[in-house]
C-alpha cells in the first residue's frame, strides 16, 4: 500500500536526522548550513565518517524516493527531460565565474544589473538563468533579482579575484581542488556530446562499434579524432587546461580518505613499491604518501602529465619526491610495462576510460611484468544493479551491498546516482564505461588476475578490486 511506503520513507528520514544530531551534537557542531558559504571546517570533514556518509545517503534516497512518488509523473518527466537546462545555466555561471563576483559582494548579494554589467550579458536573461539555479538550490535570491552565493554555488568558487580571471582563462584552476574544472567539463562538451547519444546508437557504423573514435563526443563536434588527441588539438587549449584540473576533481566523489582504505597500504615495508598506472598527477599517491611515510611510490603517466606531476610535487610535497621516495615515468598503459618488481599496481580511474577490449591489453601488460607475490588494485565504481545483487560476484570477500531498508532501492537510487551519469560521460568521451564488480572480476580473469576482494569505504559505488596472478 502506498501510503505505507511513504510512511516508511518518512521514518528512514527521520531516523538518519536523528543519527546525524546524535553524531553532530556529540561533536559539538552543527551540520553545514546551506545558505552559508563551504569551508572546510570540522562541520564538514564529518561529512567523511561513515556513519555520517550512512545517514546522508539513506536521506538523499529516501527523499527522491518520496518525492518521485508523490509528484505528477508527468512533471518528473519534464523535469528530466529539461535537466539540460540546469546543465547549460550552470556552465553559464561557471563560465563567468559568477560564485567569484557574488563572493566578494558578500552575504548581501549583488544586483542582476551588476553581474550583468560584470559579465556583459544581457541582465533579464541572466536572471532567469540565475533564478533557475537559484531554485535547485545552486545560488539564492536574497531580495528580488539579488543573488548571493550559498555552500553549493560557492564549490565553483576558485578564490582567485573576478577581475583577474576575465583575462586568464587558461590559469583559472591552477591550485584548485579541481571541483569547477569538472563541472565545466560536463556542462560543455559532455552536455553537447550528450545530445548525441541516441545518433550515435542508431549511426550505422558507431552504433554497434566500440571504437574510441564512434563516441557522441565525434558526432557533436564533428571529428574522427578520439578524445584525448582532440581535446588535444590547439582550437581546444582553454578545454585541455581546463580537463587537467577536472581530473583532480574527481577525488570529490567520495570520503576524502576513501583510498587510504583502499588497500591494506600499512602491510607495505620499505622495500616494497607501489606502482600509480596512469596516475595523472599523482593525488590519490599523495594521499597515500601522507599516511604511510615509508611508502615507495612511482607514478606513471604520459610525457606531458608526468612533467605536471613534478611541478606539483616539488611544490606541495618536496619531502617526498625530492629524496626519490616519490618518483615519475613516463609510460604508455598500451606499451610494455617496465616496472617487473612492484607489490601493487594501483589502476585508479584508468580502465571506466577504455572500452572492454583496450581495458583487456591494459590489465594484460600488467600481467605480464607482475611477479608472483604482485598485487592489482582497481579503483572504480562498481556500478551496482538497481535490483539485489544475486549474481556469484557478490558473494566476493568484502563485496556486501550497500544498505538501503526497503521500499530504498537496492543500490540507493539518488544516493548513487553519481555513478551511473559518470557511466554516460564514459560512453560520451571514449566509449569507456563504468562496470559492475561481476564485469570487473570477469575482465581481470581474461587477463589472468584471480580477484581476492573488494574495499570499500562506505555506502559509496566506489570500490577497491584487489586482485593476484592466476
Ligand atoms: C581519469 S585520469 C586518472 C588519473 C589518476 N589515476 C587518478 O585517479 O587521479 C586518466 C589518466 O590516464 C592517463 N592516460 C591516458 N592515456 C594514457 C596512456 N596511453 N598511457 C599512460 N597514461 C594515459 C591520462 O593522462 C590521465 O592522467
Amino acid at each position: 500500500m502506498t501510503i505505507q511506503s511513504l510512511k516508511l520513507l518518512r521514518g528512514i528520514i527521520d531516523d538518519s536526522i536523528s543519527q546525524l544530531e546524535a553524531y553532530y551534537s556529540t561533536h559539538s557542531v552543527d551540520f553545514p548550513s546551506l545558505d552559508a558559504p563551504y569551508t572546510l571546517d570540522a562541520a564538514e570533514l564529518a561529512r567523511s565518517q561513515p556513519e555520517v556518509v550512512q545517514a546522508v545517503n539513506a536521506l538523499t534516497a529516501a527523499s527522491y524516493q518520496l518525492m518521485t512518488t508523490v509528484r505528477a509523473p508527468f512533471l518528473t518527466l519534464f523535469d528530466t527531460a529539461c535537466a539540460h537546462q540546469l546543465s547549460a545555466c550552470l556552465r553559464v555561471a561557471e563560465e563567468i565565474n559568477a560564485a567569484e563576483f557574488l563572493r566578494e559582494g558578500g552575504p548581501a548579494g549583488r544586483h542582476i544589473r551588476e553581474i550583468a554589467a560584470y559579465s556583459g550579458l544581457e541582465p533579464n536573461r541572466l536572471g532567469r538563468i540565475l533564478r533557475l539555479l537559484a531554485t535547485h538550490h545552486i545560488f539564492q535570491e536574497v531580495k528580488p533579482d539579488v543573488f548571493a552565493n550559498n555552500r553549493i554555488s560557492s564549490y565553483l568558487d576558485t578564490g582567485k579575484p573576478s577581475g583577474w580571471l576575465s583575462t586568464h582563462r587558461t590559469e583559472k584552476y591552477d591550485g584548485t581542488p579541481g571541483g569547477g574544472a569538472l563541472v565545466g567539463h560536463l556542462s560543455d562538451e559532455v552536455c553537447k556530446a550528450s545530445s548525441y547519444i541516441y545518433e550515435t546508437l542508431t549511426d550505422p557504423v558507431m552504433g554497434q562499434s566500440f571504437s574510441t573514435s564512434h563516441t557522441p563526443i565525434n558526432q557533436a563536434f564533428k571529428t574522427d579524432k578520439s578524445f584525448f588527441p582532440w581535446l588535444e588539438e590547439p582550437f581546444n587549449k582553454e578545454r585541455f587546461a581546463r580537463y587537467g584540473a577536472a581530473i583532480r576533481g574527481t577525488s570529490l566523489w567520495n570520503s576524502l580518505d576513501a583510498v587510504l582504505y583502499g588497500y591494506d597500504w600499512a602491510s607495505l615495508t620499505p622495500d616494497d613499491l607501489i606502482v600509480d598506472v596512469g596516475g595523472g598527477t599523482g593525488m590519490p599517491s599523495m594521499q597515500i604518501a601522507r599516511a604511510f611515510p615509508s611508502a615507495r611510490i612511482v607514478i606513471q603517466d604520459r610525457p606531458e602529465v608526468v612533467e605536471q606531476g613534478k611541478r606539483y610535487w616539488s611544490e606541495v610535497f618536496p619531502e617526498a619526491y625530492n629524496t626519490g621516495r616519490v618518483s615519475f615515468q613516463v609510460n604508455d598503459i598500451f606499451g610494455q610495462q617496465p616496472q617487473t618488481k612492484a607489490s601493487v599496481f594501483f589502476v585508479r580511474t584508468i580502465l571506466h576510460d577504455w572500452p572492454d577490449h583496450e581495458a583487456l591489453k591494459i590489465l594484460l601488460n600488467l600481467r605480464h611484468a607482475a611477479a608472483p607475490t604482485t598485487k592489482l588494485v582497481i579503483a572504480d565504481y562498481m556500478i551496482p544493479y538497481a535490483c539485489p545483487d544475486d549474481s556469484d560476484a557478490a558473494l566476493l570477500p568484502g563485496a556486501k551491498g550497500l544498505i538501503a531498508p526497503p521500499p530504498l532501492l537496492a543500490n540507493l537510487g539518488k544516493a548513487s546516482s553519481t555513478a551511473y551519469g559518470l557511466d554516460m560521460v564514459m560512453f560520451c568521451n571514449c566509449n569507456g564505461q563504468e562496470r559492475t564488480l561481476a564485469h570487473f572480476i570477469d575482465l581481470a580473469k581474461q587477463a589472468h588476475w584471480r580477484a581476492i576482494r573488494l574495499h570499500r569505504r562506505d555506502d559509496n559505488p566506489f570500490g577497491f578490486l584487489v586482485a593476484e596472478p592466476m
